[in-house]
Protein backbone atom coordinates (compact mmCIF):
# COMPACT_ATOMS: atom_id res chain seq x y z
CA UNK A 1 0.00 0.00 0.00
CA UNK A 2 1.36 3.14 -1.05
CA UNK A 3 0.14 6.73 -0.18
CA UNK A 4 0.63 9.59 -2.39
CA UNK A 5 -0.54 13.67 -1.70
CA UNK A 6 -0.66 15.52 -4.69
CA UNK A 7 -1.21 19.20 -4.82
CA UNK A 8 -4.41 21.38 -6.35
CA UNK A 9 -2.78 23.42 -8.96
CA UNK A 10 -3.56 26.81 -11.02
CA UNK A 11 -2.86 27.21 -14.58
CA UNK A 12 -2.82 29.45 -16.69
CA UNK A 13 -2.15 32.28 -14.71
CA UNK A 14 -3.67 34.98 -17.20
CA UNK A 15 -1.00 35.57 -19.57
CA UNK A 16 0.52 31.41 -20.31
CA UNK A 17 -2.86 30.23 -21.29
CA UNK A 18 -2.49 26.00 -21.64
CA UNK A 19 1.28 26.62 -21.20
CA UNK A 20 1.74 27.99 -17.41
CA UNK A 21 0.65 26.15 -14.06
CA UNK A 22 1.71 26.88 -10.09
CA UNK A 23 1.38 23.92 -7.60
CA UNK A 24 -0.37 25.11 -4.60
CA UNK A 25 0.47 24.02 -1.02
CA UNK A 26 -2.57 23.42 -0.01
CA UNK A 27 -4.98 22.35 -0.78
CA UNK A 28 -4.33 18.15 -2.02
CA UNK A 29 -5.90 15.08 -3.25
CA UNK A 30 -4.54 12.12 -0.91
CA UNK A 31 -4.12 8.82 -3.04
CA UNK A 32 -4.23 4.99 -1.93
CA UNK A 33 -2.55 2.65 -3.88
CA UNK A 34 -2.03 -0.70 -3.41
CA UNK A 35 -1.96 -3.96 -6.76
CA UNK A 36 -4.81 -5.64 -7.18
CA UNK A 37 -5.81 -7.57 -10.49
CA UNK A 38 -8.08 -4.79 -11.94
CA UNK A 39 -8.77 -1.21 -11.43
CA UNK A 40 -11.55 -0.33 -8.41
CA UNK A 41 -11.71 3.10 -7.41
CA UNK A 42 -13.10 4.81 -4.27
CA UNK A 43 -14.05 8.42 -4.02
CA UNK A 44 -14.47 10.64 -0.73
CA UNK A 45 -14.11 13.96 0.33
CA UNK A 46 -14.50 17.25 -1.58
CA UNK A 47 -17.22 17.18 -4.04
CA UNK A 48 -16.96 13.00 -4.39
CA UNK A 49 -20.80 12.35 -5.19
CA UNK A 50 -20.60 14.17 -8.33
CA UNK A 51 -17.02 12.14 -9.49
CA UNK A 52 -17.46 8.98 -11.08
CA UNK A 53 -15.78 5.71 -9.84
CA UNK A 54 -16.38 3.67 -12.98
CA UNK A 55 -11.88 3.61 -14.26
CA UNK A 56 -13.72 4.49 -17.58
CA UNK A 57 -14.46 7.92 -16.65
CA UNK A 58 -12.39 8.69 -13.55
CA UNK A 59 -8.83 10.65 -14.91
CA UNK A 60 -7.24 7.37 -12.19
CA UNK A 61 -8.66 4.81 -14.48
CA UNK A 62 -7.08 6.30 -17.96
CA UNK A 63 -3.39 6.87 -16.18
CA UNK A 64 -4.08 3.09 -14.49
CA UNK A 65 -4.53 1.74 -17.82
CA UNK A 66 -1.66 4.00 -19.44
CA UNK A 67 0.81 2.04 -17.19
CA UNK A 68 -0.37 -0.73 -16.96
CA UNK A 69 -1.08 -0.87 -13.70
CA UNK A 70 -4.30 -2.35 -12.43
CA UNK A 71 -4.91 -1.42 -8.49
CA UNK A 72 -7.13 -0.67 -5.86
CA UNK A 73 -7.21 3.29 -5.79
CA UNK A 74 -8.81 5.13 -2.94
CA UNK A 75 -9.00 8.92 -3.09
CA UNK A 76 -9.48 11.55 -0.64
CA UNK A 77 -10.34 14.32 -2.45
CA UNK A 78 -9.36 17.83 -1.09
CA UNK A 79 -10.08 19.67 -4.23
CA UNK A 80 -13.72 20.25 -5.24
CA UNK A 81 -13.88 19.48 -8.65
CA UNK A 82 -14.61 21.72 -11.31
CA UNK A 83 -13.22 24.32 -8.88
CA UNK A 84 -10.22 25.32 -11.60
CA UNK A 85 -7.98 24.30 -9.21
CA UNK A 86 -6.84 21.14 -11.12
CA UNK A 87 -8.66 18.86 -8.94
CA UNK A 88 -9.04 16.10 -12.25
CA UNK A 89 -5.64 16.70 -12.46
CA UNK A 90 -4.20 16.64 -9.09
CA UNK A 91 -5.85 12.47 -8.20
CA UNK A 92 -3.95 11.82 -12.19
CA UNK A 93 -1.12 13.07 -10.95
CA UNK A 94 -1.06 11.41 -7.77
CA UNK A 95 -1.95 7.87 -9.32
CA UNK A 96 0.89 8.67 -11.94
CA UNK A 97 3.69 9.14 -9.21
CA UNK A 98 2.36 6.06 -6.84
CA UNK A 99 1.44 3.71 -9.74
CA UNK A 100 5.23 4.09 -11.40
CA UNK A 101 6.24 3.54 -7.92
CA UNK A 102 3.95 0.61 -7.10
CA UNK A 103 5.07 -1.08 -10.33
CA UNK A 104 8.51 -0.11 -10.57
CA UNK A 105 7.77 1.26 -13.81
CA UNK A 106 11.04 3.54 -13.90
CA UNK A 107 9.41 7.01 -15.38
CA UNK A 108 10.72 10.32 -14.55
CA UNK A 109 9.01 13.30 -13.36
CA UNK A 110 9.10 14.52 -16.41
CA UNK A 111 8.15 11.36 -18.29
CA UNK A 112 4.69 11.31 -15.93
CA UNK A 113 3.10 14.17 -17.00
CA UNK A 114 1.97 13.55 -20.63
CA UNK A 115 0.90 10.04 -19.08
CA UNK A 116 -1.08 11.69 -16.54
CA UNK A 117 -2.65 13.92 -18.53
CA UNK A 118 -4.15 11.04 -20.65
CA UNK A 119 -6.53 11.39 -17.31
CA UNK A 120 -7.46 15.03 -18.48
CA UNK A 121 -8.27 13.75 -21.86
CA UNK A 122 -10.90 11.93 -20.31
CA UNK A 123 -12.60 14.84 -18.46
CA UNK A 124 -12.08 17.77 -20.46
CA UNK A 125 -11.54 16.15 -23.85
CA UNK A 126 -8.05 17.35 -24.08
CA UNK A 127 -5.18 16.57 -22.90
CA UNK A 128 -4.00 19.27 -21.55
CA UNK A 129 -0.38 19.26 -19.52
CA UNK A 130 -0.52 22.70 -17.16
CA UNK A 131 -2.34 20.95 -14.43
CA UNK A 132 -0.67 17.97 -13.93
CA UNK A 133 2.79 19.05 -14.46
CA UNK A 134 3.02 21.51 -11.41
CA UNK A 135 0.87 19.01 -9.58
CA UNK A 136 3.40 15.90 -10.23
CA UNK A 137 6.65 18.15 -10.28
CA UNK A 138 6.00 21.51 -8.09
CA UNK A 139 6.55 24.97 -8.42
CA UNK A 140 5.95 27.09 -11.43
CA UNK A 141 5.75 24.90 -14.73
CA UNK A 142 5.87 25.88 -18.34
CA UNK A 143 4.37 23.29 -19.99
CA UNK A 144 5.13 22.71 -23.83
CA UNK A 145 4.48 19.92 -26.32
CA UNK A 146 8.81 20.21 -25.96
CA UNK A 147 8.40 18.90 -22.30
CA UNK A 148 8.51 20.72 -19.12
CA UNK A 149 10.17 23.39 -17.46
CA UNK A 150 10.09 24.16 -14.06
CA UNK A 151 11.03 26.63 -11.42
CA UNK A 152 11.26 26.22 -7.86
CA UNK A 153 9.25 29.60 -6.68
CA UNK A 154 7.42 31.11 -3.49
CA UNK A 155 4.76 33.68 -4.34
CA UNK A 156 1.96 34.09 -1.81
CA UNK A 157 -1.41 33.33 -3.31
CA UNK A 158 -4.80 33.44 -2.46
CA UNK A 159 -7.32 31.54 -4.08
CA UNK A 160 -10.81 32.06 -4.06
CA UNK A 161 -13.75 29.46 -4.27
CA UNK A 162 -17.02 30.71 -5.23
CA UNK A 163 -20.08 28.49 -4.92
CA UNK A 164 -20.34 28.09 -8.56
CA UNK A 165 -19.40 24.67 -11.10
CA UNK A 166 -17.72 25.66 -14.34
CA UNK A 167 -16.55 22.68 -16.12
CA UNK A 168 -13.51 22.96 -17.83
CA UNK A 169 -14.95 21.58 -20.91
CA UNK A 170 -17.80 24.35 -21.27
CA UNK A 171 -14.90 27.15 -19.73
CA UNK A 172 -13.04 25.65 -22.96
CA UNK A 173 -15.84 26.59 -25.43
CA UNK A 174 -15.72 29.97 -25.01
CA UNK A 175 -11.97 30.40 -25.67
CA UNK A 176 -11.84 32.90 -28.51
CA UNK A 177 -10.65 31.35 -31.83
CA UNK A 178 -8.24 34.11 -33.12
CA UNK A 179 -6.38 37.26 -31.45
CA UNK A 180 -5.06 40.47 -32.61
CA UNK A 181 -1.75 40.69 -33.21
CA UNK A 182 -1.66 43.95 -30.57
CA UNK A 183 -3.29 41.15 -28.33
CA UNK A 184 -0.24 39.21 -28.80
CA UNK A 185 2.46 41.39 -28.63
CA UNK A 186 0.71 41.96 -24.82
CA UNK A 187 0.18 38.54 -23.98
CA UNK A 188 4.37 37.70 -24.50
CA UNK A 189 5.27 40.94 -22.70
CA UNK A 190 3.13 39.66 -19.51
CA UNK A 191 4.22 36.42 -20.11
CA UNK A 192 7.99 37.27 -20.05
CA UNK A 193 7.80 39.52 -16.93
CA UNK A 194 5.75 36.70 -15.40
CA UNK A 195 8.27 33.81 -15.91
CA UNK A 196 11.01 36.44 -14.44
CA UNK A 197 8.71 37.26 -11.62
CA UNK A 198 8.76 33.66 -10.43
CA UNK A 199 12.86 33.27 -10.80
CA UNK A 200 12.87 36.33 -9.06
CA UNK A 201 10.37 35.29 -6.32
CA UNK A 202 8.69 38.51 -7.06
CA UNK A 203 5.32 39.11 -6.34
CA UNK A 204 4.72 42.73 -8.01
CA UNK A 205 6.43 41.05 -11.38
CA UNK A 206 4.03 38.23 -11.10
CA UNK A 207 0.78 39.93 -10.59
CA UNK A 208 1.47 42.15 -13.60
CA UNK A 209 2.23 39.47 -15.53
CA UNK A 210 -1.06 37.71 -14.98
CA UNK A 211 -2.72 40.23 -16.58
CA UNK A 212 -4.84 38.63 -19.79
CA UNK A 213 -6.76 40.51 -22.53
CA UNK A 214 -7.88 37.18 -24.89
CA UNK A 215 -9.00 34.19 -23.04
CA UNK A 216 -9.60 35.72 -19.25
CA UNK A 217 -12.70 38.80 -20.31
CA UNK A 218 -14.91 35.58 -22.06
CA UNK A 219 -14.56 33.28 -19.68
CA UNK A 220 -15.22 35.99 -16.96
CA UNK A 221 -19.05 36.02 -17.63
CA UNK A 222 -19.13 32.53 -16.36
CA UNK A 223 -18.36 33.62 -12.62
CA UNK A 224 -20.95 36.18 -11.14
CA UNK A 225 -19.21 38.83 -9.51
CA UNK A 226 -15.68 38.36 -11.37
CA UNK A 227 -15.03 41.70 -11.68
CA UNK A 228 -15.82 42.79 -7.77
CA UNK A 229 -14.17 40.24 -6.57
CA UNK A 230 -10.80 40.99 -9.07
CA UNK A 231 -11.36 45.14 -8.40
CA UNK A 232 -11.77 44.16 -4.61
CA UNK A 233 -8.69 42.17 -4.45
CA UNK A 234 -6.42 45.06 -6.62
CA UNK A 235 -7.85 47.85 -3.65
CA UNK A 236 -6.56 45.03 -0.35
CA UNK A 237 -3.40 44.92 -2.32
CA UNK A 238 -3.50 42.23 -4.51
CA UNK A 239 -0.10 42.68 -7.01
CA UNK A 240 -1.96 40.80 -9.93
CA UNK A 241 -5.75 38.67 -10.02
CA UNK A 242 -6.74 36.39 -12.74
CA UNK A 243 -9.78 33.52 -13.18
CA UNK A 244 -7.61 30.03 -11.82
CA UNK A 245 -7.45 27.71 -14.72
CA UNK A 246 -10.83 27.60 -16.19
CA UNK A 247 -12.88 28.96 -13.32
CA UNK A 248 -14.65 29.45 -11.37
CA UNK A 249 -11.74 30.03 -8.83
CA UNK A 250 -10.00 33.71 -8.84
CA UNK A 251 -6.54 33.77 -7.87
CA UNK A 252 -4.22 36.60 -6.48
CA UNK A 253 -0.84 37.03 -6.22
CA UNK A 254 0.24 39.40 -3.43
CA UNK A 255 2.93 40.30 -0.82
CA UNK A 256 2.77 37.60 2.26
CA UNK A 257 1.65 40.88 4.70
CA UNK A 258 -1.56 41.25 2.45
CA UNK A 259 -2.75 38.23 2.07
CA UNK A 260 -5.22 38.18 5.25
CA UNK A 261 -6.96 41.12 4.17
CA UNK A 262 -7.01 40.22 0.56
CA UNK A 263 -8.66 36.77 1.24
CA UNK A 264 -10.97 38.33 3.25
CA UNK A 265 -12.19 41.10 1.16
CA UNK A 266 -12.29 38.62 -1.80
CA UNK A 267 -14.69 36.51 0.22
CA UNK A 268 -16.76 39.70 1.20
CA UNK A 269 -17.26 40.91 -2.63
CA UNK A 270 -18.59 37.23 -3.39
CA UNK A 271 -21.17 37.89 -0.28
CA UNK A 272 -22.06 41.53 -1.41
CA UNK A 273 -23.38 39.42 -4.63
CA UNK A 274 -25.18 36.64 -2.79
CA UNK A 275 -22.44 33.95 -3.37
CA UNK A 276 -21.36 31.38 -1.13
CA UNK A 277 -17.20 31.19 -1.32
CA UNK A 278 -14.29 29.68 0.54
CA UNK A 279 -10.88 30.87 0.72
CA UNK A 280 -7.56 28.95 0.71
CA UNK A 281 -4.38 31.58 1.90
CA UNK A 282 -2.05 29.27 0.21
CA UNK A 283 1.16 29.81 -1.70
CA UNK A 284 3.33 27.87 -4.13
CA UNK A 285 4.24 24.65 -2.93
CA UNK A 286 6.22 21.18 -3.71
CA UNK A 287 5.22 18.45 -5.91
CA UNK A 288 3.40 15.06 -5.14
CA UNK A 289 5.17 13.27 -2.30
CA UNK A 290 4.79 9.79 -1.49
CA UNK A 291 3.90 8.24 1.57
N1 LIG B 1 -10.42 11.85 -9.83
C1 LIG B 1 -11.20 12.88 -10.17
N2 LIG B 1 -11.21 13.99 -9.42
C2 LIG B 1 -12.01 15.05 -9.74
N3 LIG B 1 -12.85 15.05 -10.78
C3 LIG B 1 -12.88 13.97 -11.58
C4 LIG B 1 -12.06 12.84 -11.31
N4 LIG B 1 -12.29 11.93 -12.27
C5 LIG B 1 -13.23 12.44 -13.09
N5 LIG B 1 -13.59 13.66 -12.68
C6 LIG B 1 -14.58 14.54 -13.33
O1 LIG B 1 -13.89 15.66 -13.84
C7 LIG B 1 -14.73 16.80 -13.85
C8 LIG B 1 -14.00 17.93 -13.15
O2 LIG B 1 -12.86 18.22 -13.87
P1 LIG B 1 -12.49 19.70 -14.22
O3 LIG B 1 -13.69 20.37 -14.83
O4 LIG B 1 -11.24 19.65 -14.99
O5 LIG B 1 -12.29 20.28 -12.75
P2 LIG B 1 -11.13 21.14 -12.21
O6 LIG B 1 -11.35 22.49 -12.80
O7 LIG B 1 -11.30 21.20 -10.74
O8 LIG B 1 -9.91 20.45 -12.64
C9 LIG B 1 -15.99 16.43 -13.08
O9 LIG B 1 -16.98 16.16 -14.07
C10 LIG B 1 -15.60 15.15 -12.38
O10 LIG B 1 -16.69 14.27 -12.19
N1 LIG C 1 -5.56 25.32 -19.46
C1 LIG C 1 -6.77 24.71 -19.00
C2 LIG C 1 -6.68 24.53 -17.51
C3 LIG C 1 -7.91 23.97 -16.86
O1 LIG C 1 -7.69 23.95 -15.46
P1 LIG C 1 -8.78 23.42 -14.44
O2 LIG C 1 -8.15 23.54 -13.10
O3 LIG C 1 -9.98 24.30 -14.58
O4 LIG C 1 -9.08 22.00 -14.83
C4 LIG C 1 -7.93 25.63 -19.36
O5 LIG C 1 -7.83 26.81 -19.06
O6 LIG C 1 -8.90 25.17 -19.96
Amino acid sequence: MLTVRAPATSANLGSGFDVFGVALERPADVVRLEKADRVTIDVTGAGSQYIPEDPDKNTVGAVADALDAPARIQIDKGVRPASGLGSSAASAAAAAVGLNELYDRGYTREELVPIAAKGEAVVSGDAHDDNVAPSIMGGFTIATDKGVTQVDADIPLVACLPDIVVSTRDARNVVPETARVDQMVETVGNAAALTTGMHRDDPELVGQGMHDTVVTPARAKLIDGYEQVREAALSAGATGVTISGAGPTVIAACAEEDRRKIASTMLDAFGERGVDARVYQTRIGGGAEVF
